[in-house]
């Protein structure tokens, strides 16, 4: 029996969370692959329940998972809290050591008229984004505000990065075998000390072929020729903001699901977004971002390959049939994409 623990939060948080269990319910129905949920409060929801936004019960929870769900954390409502919702989401990848954020951005066939962008150059786009999740300037110190003043510290050390480094090169060579390490290594000291160690670690991977760009030209790159990339590996604020943009191929933030990869603890699996406080509580959420998040969870932490396949055919095969909520211009509500993917897996 695994062991799953979820941590809905906040905003859609909860409504995407509902949508990628029941379908995880649906195609789990009849097959050996059992498991217990146990769900947890955690971001604004774990400051409204238990005053903090990672109660320790929810901290002692973690510990004996064996994977870990997210939603999505924070909202207005907690702006003002003394420890916020995403304090407590980094408090959280800290205690967890979740190094190596892992977020694919793939767009199927398919779907390429989903995509804003123009078909000759979205087609076949097939990346990922290998984020450092627990270093650079949200965490180093000094970090505080002090009247008009205010101090943030970008810091890595040789062993950060080697560790992140070798994880991107070792997800290259399950795919095509090619690195765009991206920093900015014509201005930062971080960036030319990032760049050296990626260097250095890219000769024990002699079948891996690497290049780097400064993340001005990555931020265009990515979205004018988005197929030139296979790994992308990056420091954390700039990951942070290019997976975001890197959402625009498939046409939506709601497409993208990532893995948080500790060596010690669980994975965790998070899509890529917020809590969109915007549309919460009107059905409008795009469930997807999630269903991924649990496909990622039942390949990488279950080796459960065949179910993922299935889930992910049939979320594909009900977009394709045109049904997909607003964010990519269709009508359906959540409940109404989650209740057509449960259809068609029963169908299948
Ligand atoms: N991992 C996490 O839990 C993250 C939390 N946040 C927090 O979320 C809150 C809102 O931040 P925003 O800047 O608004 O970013 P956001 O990612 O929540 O939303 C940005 C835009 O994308 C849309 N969007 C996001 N996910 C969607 C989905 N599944 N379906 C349809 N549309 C979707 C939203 O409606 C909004 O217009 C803030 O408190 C922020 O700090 C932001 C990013 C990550
Ligand atoms: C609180 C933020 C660092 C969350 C975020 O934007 C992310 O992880 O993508
Ligand atoms: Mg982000």
């Amino acid at each position: 029996m695994h062991k799953i623990v979820t941590l809905p939060g906040d905003g859609i948080g909860p409504e995407i969370m509902a949508s990628a269990l029941e379908i995880l319910q649906a195609a789990t129905a009849g097959t050996d692959f059992t498991y217990e949920v146990t769900e947890m409060p955690f971001g604004g929801a774990g400051i409204d329940a238990k005053g903090h936004p990672f109660p320790e019960e929810t901290q002692a929870a973690l510990q004996t998972a064996d994977a870990i769900l997210l939603g999505a954390i924070g909202g207005p409502q907690w702006h003002d809290a003394s420890v916020t919702p995403e304090q407590g989401l980094l408090q959280m990848r800290a205690l967890l050591g979740l190094y190596a954020n892992v977020r694919p951005v793939r767009l199927a066939d398919s779907l390429v008229h989903l995509s804003p962008l123009k078909e000759e150059r979205v087609k076949g786009t097939d990346m990922v984004i290998v984020r450092e999740l627990i270093g650079g300037i949200y965490f180093g110190k000094p970090k505080y505000r002090e009247g008009d003043e205010a101090f943030d510290t970008m810091y890595y050390n040789r062993g950060m990065i080697e560790r992140i480094a070798r994880y991107a090169f070792e997800v290259a060579q399950t795919r095509r075998g090619h690195v765009t390490s991206v920093d900015k290594a014509n201005v930062l000291a971080n960036s030319r000390l990032w760049r050296e160690t990626v260097n250095e670690v890219a000769q024990d991977y002699p079948d891996v072929q690497v290049e780097h760009l400064y993340v001005d030209a990555a931020a265009m790159k990515l979205i004018t020729k988005p197929t030139d990339f296979d790994v992308i590996l990056t420091e954390n604020l700039f990951g942070d903001i290019l997976s975001d943009e890197a959402s625009v191929i498939p046409g939506s933030l709601g497409l993208l699901p990532s893995a948080s990869i500790s060596a010690e603890q669980a994975a965790l699996y998070e899509p890529i977004h917020g809590s969109a406080p915007d549309i919460a509580g009107q059905a409008l959420a795009n469930p997807m971002s999630m269903i991924l998040s649990v496909t990622m969870m039942l390949r990488q932490s279950f080796g459960e390959e065949v179910l993922a396949d299935r889930i992910e055919e049939a979320c594909q095969a009900v977009m394709a049939e045109g049904i997909f909520t607003k964010d990519l211009g269709g009508q359906a509500s959540t409940t109404d994409f989650t209740q057509a993917v449960i259809r068609k897996l029963q169908e299948g």
